[in-house]
């Protein structure tokens, strides 16, 4: 971990670790490849700016990001921050979905340590409700929402086959007898609240190395490597979306903070509503409303920040320099 009281040359910026009596903290989200998940980042950017964050937004990328999608993200006010891509070992069995390979690449984010502690957010997610108390959870945990294995993307597991879900076991007595003991709680890893560190970082790597892929890449491996500190937390911090149709009974809509738009075919951006389940009224509202906030030039960061400026005169003191009673008068409507 950086020193308390080191500032953090990264890239030009100085950024001033926290002061002594507490570490930074960042959402930070993962973008790859020059296809349009950039969007996604930019409206969770806008997103947590429209619920008030007080925490900025790091994306780590790929090399292979464009320029033009950088400065994009740059220009919503992300701080962009370039990761090496992880490969792991070759998965003959093959992922869920191909591209999950490049989702190891997430695992950098353990090596931002000018953080004390991250929430990691996927790029198609959208936070509806501040979530910022969550970097108050107590230290030396992973937190996580538990996923839900109902879906065909899980028709290679044992979970599947059986018809098991860890959401509803009761609805299906797991066969100790033939399969052993029930699987551990099982986290979705498009949401996560750690906390980076060197060494965690350097071993997690190690271990990459020498673990078999399995069909949900390194959602499987940070199960397997954190499974020992994972802490669950409700779904309304990470709505899978196929909870709606598959488990409707653990979600009520007005609770939900955070949304997962993970179902095939519910990634705002590509939305046709073609897929199976994307007819559904609240699918198309959960859409509607991760557009709204796409949408809002308002919430774009240079007329946030001009708005931010003008509601509040602290701020335009500290950038005039000028002592907070001239400042409120000056601002006040002109007697004459
Ligand atoms: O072409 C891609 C695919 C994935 N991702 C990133 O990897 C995350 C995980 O992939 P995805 O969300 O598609 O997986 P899902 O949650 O749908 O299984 C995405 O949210 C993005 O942040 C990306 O940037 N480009
Ligand atoms: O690379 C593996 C990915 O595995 C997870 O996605 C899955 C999982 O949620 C299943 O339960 C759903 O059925 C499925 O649709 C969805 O794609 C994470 O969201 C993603 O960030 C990433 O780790
Ligand atoms: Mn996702």
């Amino acid at each position: 971990m950086a020193p308390k009281d080191m500032t953090v040359e990264r890239k030009g910026e100085v950024d001033m670790v926290a002061s002594p009596n507490g570490g930074k903290m960042a959402y930070v989200t993962f973008l790859a490849g020059n296809l349009d998940y950039w969007m996604g980042v930019v409206g969770l950017a806008k997103g947590l700016r429209k619920v008030n964050s007080a925490y900025p937004l790091v994306v780590a990328i790929l090399p292979d990001v464009p320029e033009e999608h950088r400065q994009i993200l740059v220009a919503q006010g992300c701080i962009v921050q370039e990761i090496e891509p992880v490969i792991p070992p070759e998965n003959q069995a093959g992922y869920a979905m191909a591209y999950y390979v490049i989702n190891y690449s997430k695992l950098r984010i353990w090596e931002f340590v000018e953080y004390e502690k991250m929430i990691y957010l996927d790029g198609d997610i959208q936070v509806f409700d501040n979530i910022d108390h969550l970097f108050d959870s107590p230290s030396g945990y992973l937190y996580a929402v538990r996923d839900c294995f109902c879906e065909g993307s899980w028709s290679k597991t044992p979970q599947y086959e059986i018809g098991y879900c860890q959401q509803s076991p009761e609805k299906v007595t797991w066969p100790v007898e033939i399969y052993g003991p029930p699987p551990p709680m099982y986290f979705n890893a498009g949401m996560l609240v750690f906390e980076p560190n060197l060494l965690t970082y350097k071993d997690m790597l190690q271990v990459v190395k020498v673990t078999a892929p399995t069909s949900f890449a390194e959602q499987d491996f940070l199960n397997m490597y954190f499974k020992d500190i994972y802490k669950p937390i409700p779904t309304t911090y990470n709505l899978v979306l196929a909870m709606l149709w598959r488990h409707p009974e653990h979600v009520d809509l007005d609770q939900i903070k955070v949304v997962h738009y993970c179902a095939k075919g519910s990634k705002p951006w590509r939305f046709t509503g073609a897929e199976e389940h994307m007819d559904r009224e609240d699918i198309k509202m959960l859409v509607k409303k991760w557009w709204e906030i796409y949408d809002d030039s308002s919430l774009d960061y240079k007329n946030f920040v001009e708005t931010e400026l003008k509601l509040n005169p602290i701020i335009t003191t500290l950038a005039s320099k000028e002592p907070v009673g001239d400042c409120l008068t000056s601002l006040a409507p002109s007697a004459a």
